[in-house]
């Protein structure tokens, strides 16, 4: 009989890689830790039925909430990934003071900021920095050089149109409306070195149209960090020109990363002389006495572009959602309008978000926390990995650096806590204080604990200023310009919507 070895070398190499992937697939089905777990055996045995989910399909977590149903409250998602679906699991990897680890896909543009940090050590380090920065007083005190100026702008742009062809008004595009309004927010309040995205001509932010793009690569670059990252530095070597031009979302993150560090270079060489205060002032005066160094130049910069990543289409994603529900449920509207021509009555008077906050805008802060309900922030799989001693959920036990995720998109659709949760109904938030408490507890759009959203304080204050403002100055149309079709979404770390909201403005009389 003839030698295996004497078969030619292709053979050869692809047999011993098809011995290999049956092998590891025989292990990863019968004798993984985890093989106990139950979840389809596709999952078990692959990454990429969990990565065709997310990168071709509509997303995971839409078909989680069935695959709870069928197989129980913890499912193996990937070989080395389990979900869990309650509330009170969520609440265990998540809650403050978590031991469970953050995984980090190596993002080259995100590497050094706090997202990246995966000891809850190295996060409340950073965060030491920077909360004081996001508290609800900080944002109040820049307001009137900040939202007033960039929310004007945006108003007035609708203005011009709400009052063209003889005030029949005429048509906005709300999804990059919307972008660049959050985009240029965000910049001017972290560094004061915005994209001046609201002045473009219909909204049509180059830089911003490249950040929409970026998703789909960044959800795809989670599953294959070193193809993502190889392919980044690659194109990276490429004339500038050409990146602009064939690379639209890196140049944008590009972009970036350039303002960021030329703002942080500046605030080194000019201490104390910025007009305003920045995201890098903590970093760049440290406590001493609190142990407390300056990051490296590539973390404070990485931690600008974290704050445009994670701000910009979260906030509009949520603005468009909440024009959306309320242009389409002619009662909110009018139950809204009513509001807000009691407590504004001058139809242009600016209120800022202080004011919000207080008494005689319950209905508005209703319609808001309902949007972010159903605008889920992150509605997709949150990764943690377990610590050194395992964890056990529902009585399986976990090894240690074993992956574990939760959906937020389950969470705000749980139907014990939200009955009939697809239905946009504000006045599920207008209830006695323990129910109230019992479904915020339950809202997770800015998830919770350790790791929670670090940005709350000024996505609200961009919320109810921006919902507050435009419905009273504007009569908005969305019917005939926007279908429920174009608002379905695919989870690509964000809700990114199958087509784009727009409505026709009007300036309203009174
Ligand atoms: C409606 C708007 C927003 C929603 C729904 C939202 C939601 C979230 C969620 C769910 C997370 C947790 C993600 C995770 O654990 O992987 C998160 C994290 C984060 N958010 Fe927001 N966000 C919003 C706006 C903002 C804004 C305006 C900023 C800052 C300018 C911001 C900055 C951040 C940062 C830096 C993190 C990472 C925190 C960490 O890793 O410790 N977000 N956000």
């Amino acid at each position: 009989m003839q030698s295996i070895l004497s078969l030619p070398y292709p053979i050869l190499i692809v047999a011993a890689f098809v011995t290999y992937v049956i092998l590891k697939t025989v292990y990863r089905l019968f004798f993984h830790p985890l093989a106990k777990i139950p979840g389809p055996k596709l999952a078990a045995a692959t990454t990429l039925w969990n990565a065709h989910y997310d990168i071709n399909a509509s997303g995971l977590c839409k078909i989680l909430p069935e695959l709870h149903k069928k197989y129980g409250p913890i499912i193996r998602i990937q070989p080395n990934e389990v979900h869990v679906a309650e509330l009170e699991s969520f609440n265990q990897v998540f809650r403050v003071g978590t031991p469970f680890e953050r995984v980090w896909h190596n993002n080259p543009f995100l590497t050094g900021s706090l997202q990246s940090k995966e000891t809850l050590q190295e996060t409340k380090k950073r965060r030491e920095f920077l909360s004081p920065f996001f508290s609800k007083s900080a944002i109040l005190k820049v307001e009137p050089f900040l939202h007033a100026q960039k929310l004007s702008l945006f108003l007035s742009t609708l203005q011009k149109t709400a009052m063209s062809s003889n005030g029949d008004g005429g048509l906005i595009d709300f999804f990059l409306g919307f972008r660049c309004l959050t985009a240029d927010t965000i910049m001017d309040y972290c560094f004061q070195q915005d994209l001046n995205a609201l002045a473009e001509p219909e909204f049509k932010s180059p830089t911003v149209q490249a950040f929409i793009e970026g998703f789909d690569l960044a959800i795809a670059g989670t599953f294959f960090p070193t193809l993502f990252n190889t392919m980044s530095s690659l194109i990276m070597l490429l004339p500038e020109r050409v990146r602009e031009a064939q690379f639209a979302p890196l140049y944008g993150f590009e972009t970036m990363q350039r303002l960021s560090r030329e703002r942080v270079l500046w605030l080194r060489a000019n201490p104390g002389k910025s007009k305003m205060p920045t995201l890098f002032d903590g970093m760049l005066a440290p406590d001493e006495k609190k142990g407390q160094v300056t990051p490296p130049l590539g973390d404070m910069v990485a931690e600008g572009c974290l704050m445009i990543a994670a701000g910009t289409d979260t906030t509009a994603n949520a603005l468009g959602l909440l024009l959306w529900h309320v242009t389409q449920n002619e009662q909110v509207q009018r139950r809204l309008l009513e509001e807000l021509r009691r407590e504004i009555p001058n139809r242009d008077d600016m209120v800022d978000s202080g004011a919000l906050d207080g008494p005689g805008f319950e209905y508005l802060r209703a319609v808001v926390k309902e949007g972010l309900r159903l605008a889920f922030g992150v509605p997709g799989r949150i990764i943690r990995r377990t610590p050194k001693e395992g964890a056990t959920f529902h009585g399986l036990y976990l090894p240690a650096k074993t992956q574990i995720s939760s959906c937020i998109y389950l969470q705000n659709l749980d139907p014990v806590t939200f009955p009939n949760p697809t239905e946009y109904d504000p006045d599920r938030w207008l209830c006695d204080a323990e129910t109230f408490k019992l479904r915020d507890r339950q809202m997770l759009s800015f998830s919770r604990g350790s790791r929670g959203c670090i940005g709350i304080n000024l996505a609200l204050a961009t919320l109810h200023l921006t919902v507050a403002h435009l419905f009273r100055r504007f009569e908005i149309t969305t019917t005939g310009h926007t279908t429920a079709r174009d608002m379905e979404w695919n989870d690509r770390f964000v809700p990114v919507t199958l087509g784009r909201i727009k409505g026709h403005v009007r300036m309203r009389k009174d």
